[in-house]
């Protein structure tokens, strides 16, 4: 039969009933597919009782050992899929990040609009997209140089505190990584801990209260949103409404400060500044939107910037006092390549691979984020045979990653000589930056700025002093362990002290003579 003489209607039937058959057999076939294994749960509440409560990612891991690389767990009918290797996140979160680059929606991020200012929280879209873009171009490793004047200018600041007040060790770290996210973000520098920025973006806090798993049924129960702030029982709609109108007058305020600042004549990088200037450029609405994004970008760089670079700074002096061999070497190289006569700079960073190894170990030995920031999937997909639901919850395991013996032997030991070779780095080894960064389109965009500021800081502070374990009151070396403190997201040193003393009165003095 010619194509021609085929009546089209027939054809498009045809062609519509081949498609619907494809269709279903497709789903069908997706449908069929199991998913990942899993401990078998309850009717209902699921695998709520499997779900670990104290160190998350150490009780999923448990899980793969058992059940193998992808875990499945459901509550209330949600799924959330455990990655338990590194492979299997790249495959997902890198290779199909088109599909898993959303993040678990929060009924009361809606609710109190915490997406204003917190944009890691996001959905994927349009919305994260246009933030996302703008902060990873002032983020990137050549943009990234304009910031280093404020990082000398905080780090000579950590090292006079120090020499000062050794003891209070935690509380200059603090001070440190708080000063270079908010000058970073609007150029503003803040002026000791009671500093009123400083408190400002503490304000932000009463939003991660608000955040606490299992607080607010609406998070469990959606629909109670729809109630009448007036109806009995709906009293969580003012509390959130509440917390919703003192961040915007936080996250606007600071801003304000930082854009008066900026009129007022203080020419400078930060990234509000950038943001401003490429505004002025734009029609008037155009540039209330920019800025309005502008706000939660900068915002978000003190919210996911500062305590994340000062947990990794907290684990550097934690390892040193537990490792002086480690400590030894680095101060050899620094010696070596620096002289006594000065305090190190950025110019310095590629002659010293033991120092960048060091830094590449701080950031595996301990993972401050072990399971990541919790991705989302949109679609259905099957990886392995598996079924992954859309809109499951997806978790990298990047403290099992960072744990692999294969690729770590002995990984509980801090070894930065695992990533040398012939006295460079070894570009064999995996680089724990593609682990503790996270992955894929959501990957951290502040990475290059975090492992720069621990560079500064570590080999400052090592060419300068010598750390050491607490001394008892005779005298003698106290023992120490390495202990951590985790929250559903982050895990951070437990309090410790250690001896923090010049190496020398010459070195003290070279930190007396700095004049910035
Ligand atoms: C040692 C320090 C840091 C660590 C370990 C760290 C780790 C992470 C991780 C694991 C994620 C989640 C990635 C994912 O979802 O796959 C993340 C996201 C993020 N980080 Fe970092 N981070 C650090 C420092 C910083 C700094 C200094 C900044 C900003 C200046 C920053 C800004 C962000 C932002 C904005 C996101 C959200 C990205 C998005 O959702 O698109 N981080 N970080």
């Amino acid at each position: 039969m010619a194509l021609e003489t085929v009546d089209p209607l027939w054809l498009s039937v045809s062609i519509l009933a081949v498609s619907v058959f494809a269709l279903v057999y497709l789903k069908r076939r997706r449908s069929a597919a199991p998913l990942p294994p899993g401990p078998p749960g309850w009717p209902i509440i699921g695998n709520l009782f499997d779900y670990p409560k104290e160190d998350l990612a150490k009780g999923l891991f448990e899980l793969h050992k058992r059940y193998g690389p992808l875990v499945h767990l459901s509550i209330f009918g949600k799924s959330t899929i455990s990655i338990g290797s590194f492979e299997a996140a790249s495959d997902l979160l890198d290779k199909r990040s088109a599909n898993y680059s959303d993040r678990p929606t929060l009924v009361i991020g809606d609710l109190t609009d915490i997406y204003h200012w917190n944009f890691p929280l996001m959905s994927y879209g349009p919305g994260w997209r246009a933030r996302r873009r703008i902060l990873h171009h002032e983020l990137l490793p050549e943009s990234i140089a304009k910031y280093r004047q404020y990082q000398m200018h905080v780090t000579h600041n950590l090292l006079r505190n120090l020499l000062a007040s050794p003891k209070s060790f935690g509380k200059h770290l603090h001070q440190t990584f708080t000063a270079i996210a908010i000058l970073v973000a609007y150029g503003l520098e803040p002026q000791g801990d009671d500093d009123k920025y400083v408190g400002m973006l503490r304000g932000l806090s009463i939003a991660a209260d608000v955040c606490v798993p299992g607080k607010y049924l609406v998070e469990s129960l959606p629909v109670l949103q729809h109630l009448p702030s007036w109806f009995p029982g709906a009293g969580f709609k003012q509390e959130l409404a509440y917390v919703k109108r003192r961040m915007r007058e936080i996250t606007t305020g600071i801003w304000q400060a930082g854009k008066r600042h900026l009129e007022e004549g203080a020419e400078n990088d930060s990234v509000l500044a950038a943001i401003v200037r490429n505004a002025a450029q734009l029609d008037p609405d155009a540039a209330a939107e920019q800025e309005e994004m502008g706000l939660g970008i900068a915002t978000t760089i003190w919210t996911a910037g500062a305590g994340t670079t000062e947990s990794g700074a907290l684990v550097f002096f934690l390892a040193m006092a537990l490792y002086p061999d480690v400590q030894k070497k680095a101060q050899e190289e620094l010696d070596r390549v620096i002289g006594p006569s000065r305090l190190p700079d950025f110019s310095d960073r590629d002659s010293l691979p033991y120092i960048n190894a060091l830094v590449k170990e701080v950031l595996r030995w301990h993972v401050t984020t072990p399971t990541s920031l919790p991705h989302a999937s949109l679609k259905d997909d099957i990886y392995n045979g598996y079924r992954i639901p859309a809109g499951s919850i997806v978790l990298p395991n990047l403290w099992a990653f960072a744990q692999d013996p294969e690729v770590y032997p002995d990984p509980s030991r801090f070894n930065p000589d695992r990533y040398l070779k012939d006295g460079q780095l070894n570009e064999e080894v995996r680089d724990p930056a593609t682990i503790v960064f996270g992955f894929g389109r959501r990957i951290c965009p502040g990475q290059h700025l975090a492992a720069a500021s621990l560079f500064i800081t570590c080999a400052s502070v090592l060419h300068a002093f010598n750390i050491t374990p607490p001394l008892d009151t005779n005298g003698k070396p106290m023992p120490m362990e390495a202990k951590f403190v985790n929250t559903s997201i982050t895990s951070d040193p437990a309090k410790f002290e250690c001896e923090i003393t010049p190496r020398s009165p010459a070195r003290a003095a070279l930190i007396e003579q700095l004049v910035d």
